[in-house]
């Protein structure tokens, strides 16, 4: 079959692949290579790209063109769309064209202009780093006004979006703007840029060191050490991709980032800068995805930029107590080099853009970052941190790619500076949950039951999402599938359960001869409990044979598998051990302060007054002098390392406060003392509700006429979930009844499905409804689902930019009909399409009271449009509604203006951004002659001519309310922008 009969053949799945994620990027990219190929004209690109248009009519328009052109063009589309979409099944005719842009020495031969057609993908990819940068380089060339600059940079465009516009409207100004761009592009991909350039033979000792490198961090990284102590998994086996964003919104790429992005240019925001940081939660992937770097690295499937990569984790540099200089630093920590050692270091030296250092746990190391000492020399000697700091800040080795991974919170002001860009890692997705169970399940009908199992209890689900906890639950299934009622509910329940695992592998029989599970393995837990809690405190995750001998630990406490032998890439140390994972060292801790009988009474208000401590610098001060006096000597207080230490206390701190839950009482009632477990239990009551009071008391009175108003501080939010782990609605209760605000904010605070099960737990106690701003987090359909127990406190619910799909949208809005006291919403740039749009209007025919629904930047065409009409037509109380950045077109506009004819309520109207057209506007403007209410309307961006504002402004005759009708960014000459600016004041243009 040709490729023109396919492109019939399969016209619906090829339209479903480009058009059912709702995004245009797909049926872009796929048009920027044909144009770049000379397969469509800029007419042709012009006639599919008709602002306004629906994203599947411009598709099917495509595939008209490209049909009509006949069977070369079709195997070059299909080759474009397997480049675009690797994953969709098709006919393979890439040998039709290649789709690369056109070969260097050609394009000398071309103009700028038809440069910028022939290079476009690929200009467009290093564009998004840069648009701010190339708009301001040709406003300051006078190729560009301000308008100009202003149209590419709406918001409403996605980073590829934005680059697009640019080179269209470059082309539209002609060659000299064209070179200009172009100038740019080449100059900035110049500097700071992969050295892709650069073409090297590496002398031959270079060759075999890296032979020897890259075998050493294959084998090191081949395998997951959580697996370690149970059974062999490898990484290719159940890797799984997690969540990966960049930190910054304004140098964002489109569509998810992949691995090699990382490295990339994509959101730079410090050309200057050679350290890349990747930040996430405990247990989110960090450690693991740097793994994954590694072994495809030294499998030469990926990075092969850098020739030399040199892995080192914090945790492991804190043991080294010698001075040493960068060159020591890298071949005694990473692979000695067998020969010619000052050749290889001086060619790492000649040759910094190719190498490649990996620093994996900066929140481990014991210092906390700073720049006060510098060292430029290489071959000076200094302690490891010092070294480290320098090579981070790029005054030792200045050039050489550093990927840097932490925890946020240890993340401070200083280094931000030296940070090139940030990279966040946000753990599984949904389907990252789905996926990961079923790799670490080889029996299919075994990962559809713990699947089952998860879809029937959401709060599990939403701990799932971070990969250590979905670890734990897979790790644990037969514990999961039988515990019925009583399945997992909080992240302590989940450790309790995989204890309870790794103790039945061992003793199957134990817990049937009667005796309690955990009273079989107390002396392990005290073991264990006391290492953990030292090594917390100290910021200690290594341990050696003394280190254990010391706390007691047995060869059979290590056989229980909790613990797993360090990895350690230099061949010249001894033995030493780590927890399977970190967070497994906090629970320890934690179990021992509960079970300890002789702590310091003091540990618990200590570990609870934390953020405070860490503000006045003196946690570990405070912290240490809970450890026996042996151990206190051997660190000096260091105020800098708290920031850096604080996570895993806190961690520590919620453990405590579940295993001190009345519902995890009587495990430990032939373990300890009951009295002295109750009295710690009330103990952390105690601190938690001082805690909140103290959150609370430090909200400032509002100003006359506004509300108040509470934003989360640091802790807040790790407040709450300590109260969920105690699962008991007094302690809830008294926690927040004196809680007396109107709104709530906890924008940025890495809120995730967990986080809204535990605000969700405490927040339904508040006696009076809130607006809750959960604006800038990663809540989610899960995270939605777990919202629902507080909503009837929600007066207004604001949801921005959090990954919210039709399918949590139906949940939402099926709980919030019932909740009186709800009445706005804002869901400004999530994933919706016009699949819910039946829900808003069924929450309009329903909620008569309902005053305010903002949708901007989704996915909602002309169908959504219409169904939300619907409910519109027999609504009376809505006040405002906001549809910017949507594409519901001038048949979609008609159909909301037809619904909004008759609204006696509606304030405020927004639909920038929309394809209305002319024909919306004259629609639009029957509102305007009508409403007696209408104050605002918002039509900027939206192709409308002379002819639709004319109508508007006889609509405006009629109407005194009205106080303007936002109109810029329109068809209209400037001539016709002045002359109608003066007829009607109203317009701004
Ligand atoms: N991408 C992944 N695919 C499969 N399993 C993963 C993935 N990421 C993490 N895991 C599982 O979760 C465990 C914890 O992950 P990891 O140690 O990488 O987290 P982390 O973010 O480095 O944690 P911390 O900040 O506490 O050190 C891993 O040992 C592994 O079992």
């Amino acid at each position: 079959m040709s490729a023109q009969e396919l492109v019939l053949k399969q016209r619906t799945d090829i339209l479903h692949a480009l058009c059912s994620s709702g995004s245009a990027e797909h049926l872009e990219r796929v048009l920027d290579v044909l144009l770049a190929q000379g397969e469509l004209t800029w007419e042709d690109y012009q006639n599919i790209q008709v602002p306004g248009q629906a994203l599947y009519t411009k598709a099917r328009q495509l595939l008209d063109v490209v049909y009509t052109k006949g069977a070369d063009t079709c195997g070059i589309f299909f080759a474009a769309l397997k480049q675009v979409l690797p994953e969709v099944q098709g006919p393979d005719f890439s040998s039709s064209g290649s789709c690369s842009d056109v070969d260097e020495k050609e394009e000398t031969r071309r103009t700028s202009t038809q440069t910028l057609l022939t290079q476009r993908p690929s200009l467009i990819y290093k564009l998004q780093g840069c648009i701010e940068g190339a708009l301001e380089a040709l406003v300051q060339s006078s190729h560009f006004t301000k308008a100009d600059f202003d149209e590419v940079r709406l918001p409403i465009h996605t980073p590829t979006q934005q680059a697009r516009r640019l080179l269209d409207l470059v082309r539209s100004k002609g060659e000299s703007a064209a070179a200009a761009v172009l100038q740019y592009i080449h100059q900035k991909h110049d500097v700071g840029s992969p050295p892709k350039q650069e073409k090297l033979t590496p002398p031959k000792e270079v060759l075999t060191y890296q032979k020897k490198l890259s075998s050493s961090v294959c084998a090191q990284s081949c395998f997951l050490s959580t697996y370690g102590g149970t059974s062999h998994m490898s990484l290719d086996d159940i890797y799984t991709e997690g969540q990966l964003e960049l930190a910054h919104d304004c140098v964002d790429i489109q569509g998810p980032l992949g691995l090699e992005d990382i490295v990339g240019t994509a959101g730079t925001v410090n050309e200057e800068a050679d350290t890349v940081l990747i930040s996430g939660e405990a247990g989110n992937g960090k450690s693991t995805l740097l793994q994954r770097l590694h072994l495809l690295w030294a499998r030469g499937a990926a990075l092969q930029d850098y020739l030399l990569l040199f892995p080192f984790s914090c945790r492991r540099l804190n043991s080294e107590q010698r001075e040493l200089s960068v060159q020591e630093l890298l071949f005694q920590h990473c692979c000695w080099p067998d020969r010619e050692q000052g050749e290889i270091f001086q060619f790492i030296q000649d040759h910094p853009h190719f190498i490649l250092f990996t620093f994996d746990g900066l929140d481990e190391l014991k210092q906390g970052f700073s720049d006060e000492h510098r060292i430029c020399c290489p071959t000076q000697r200094a302690p490891v941190h010092i070294l480290l700091f320098n090579l981070i800040q790029g005054s030792l080795l200045k050039g050489v790619r550093k990927v840097v991974t932490s925890r946020p919170e240890a993340v401070g002001p200083v280094l931000k500076k030296y940070l090139r860009k940030e990279v966040l890692l946000k753990g599984f997705s949904p389907n990252g949950i789905n996926c990961f169970v079923r790799k670490h399940h080889n029996d299919p009908t075994v990962a559809a039951k713990v699947l089952e199992s998860l879809q029937a209890n959401t709060a599990l689900l939403g701990l799932c999402h971070s990969p250590v906890l979905c670890w734990i639950v897979s790790q644990c299934h037969k514990e999961l599938l039988g515990c019925g009622e009583g399945s997992p509910q909080t992240i302590t329940d989940v450790y309790l359960m995989i204890l309870q695992h790794f103790f039945q592998r061992q003793s199957p029989l134990k817990s049937a001869m009667g005796l309690g599970w955990l009273q079989g393995h107390l002396e392990t837990i005290l073991h264990l409990g006391q290492l953990a809690f030292e090594g917390i405190s100290m910021t200690c995750y290594v341990f050696s044979g003394t280190d254990l001998e010391t706390r007691g630990v047995t060869e059979k406490d290590i056989c229980m598998g909790f613990l797993t032998q360090s990895k350690d890439m230099s061949s010249t140390h001894s033995k030493h051990y780590e927890f399977l994972h970190v967070t497994l060292q906090c629970f320890f801790a934690a179990l021992h302060i509960v079970m300890s009988n002789n702590t310091d009474r003091s540990v618990i208000p200590k570990l609870f007054n934390l953020q405070e401590l860490r503000d006045t610098g003196v946690k570990r001060a405070c912290f240490r002098s809970c450890l026996p006096s042996t151990d206190q000597k051997e660190h000096v207080l260091d105020s800098e390392a708290t920031a850096a230490e604080t996570p895993n206390l806190q961690i520590t701190a919620t453990f405590v406060s579940g295993l001190l839950s009345q519902r995890h009482l009587s495990l430990w009632l032939h373990c300890c003392s009951t009295t002295m477990v109750e009295k710690k239990a009330r103990l952390v009551a105690r601190c938690l509700s001082k805690g909140m009071h103290k959150h609370f008391k430090s909200i400032p009175q509002p100003v006359q006429g506004e509300k108040k108003s509470m934003h989360a501080m640091p802790g807040f939010v790790w407040l709450i979930k300590c109260i969920y782990e105690m699962q008991e609605s007094r302690i809830a209760k008294d926690a927040m009844h004196k809680l007396e605000v109107d709104h709530l904010k906890l924008t940025y605070c890495n809120i995730g499905p967990v986080e809204c099960t535990a605000l969700a737990y405490v927040l339904q106690h508040l006696r009076n409804p809130v607006g809750l701003q959960l604006d800038n987090n990663s809540v989610g359909d899960v995270g939605v689902e777990q919202l629902l127990p507080c909503m009837h406190i929600c007066k207004s619910l604001y949801l921005r930019n959090n990954n919210i799909t039709d399918e949590g949208i139906r949940k939402l809005i099926a709980k919030g009909i019932q909740c009186d006291s709800f009445q706005k919403i804002s869901l400004f740039n999530n994933n919706l399409t016009d699949a819910c749009m039946q829900h808003f209007s069924h929450l309009l025919k329903t909620k008569q009271d309902f005053l305010s629904i903002r949708l901007g930047n989704n996915n909602i065409t002309e169908e959504g449009a219409k169904q939300l009409a619907e409910g519109l037509k027999s609504n009376q109380s809505l006040k405002y509604l906001g549809l910017w950045g949507n594409k519901v077109g001038d048949a979609g506009a008609e159909a909301l203006a037809g619904a909004l004819e008759n609204s006696q309520t509606l304030l405020w109207l927004s639909l920038v951004g929309n394809g209305v057209g002319s024909t919306g506007a004259c629609a639009l403007a029957n509102v305007i002659r009508n409403s007696t209410s209408l104050e605002e309307i918002w039509l900027t961006e939206n192709c409308i001519t002379r002819a639709g504002v004319e109508c508007l402004i006889e609509a405006l005759q009629h109407n005194a309310r009205v106080k303007s009708v936002w109109l810029r960014n329109n068809d209209l000459s400037s001539e016709e922008v002045q002359e109608m600016a003066q007829r009607e004041s109203r317009l701004t243009f």
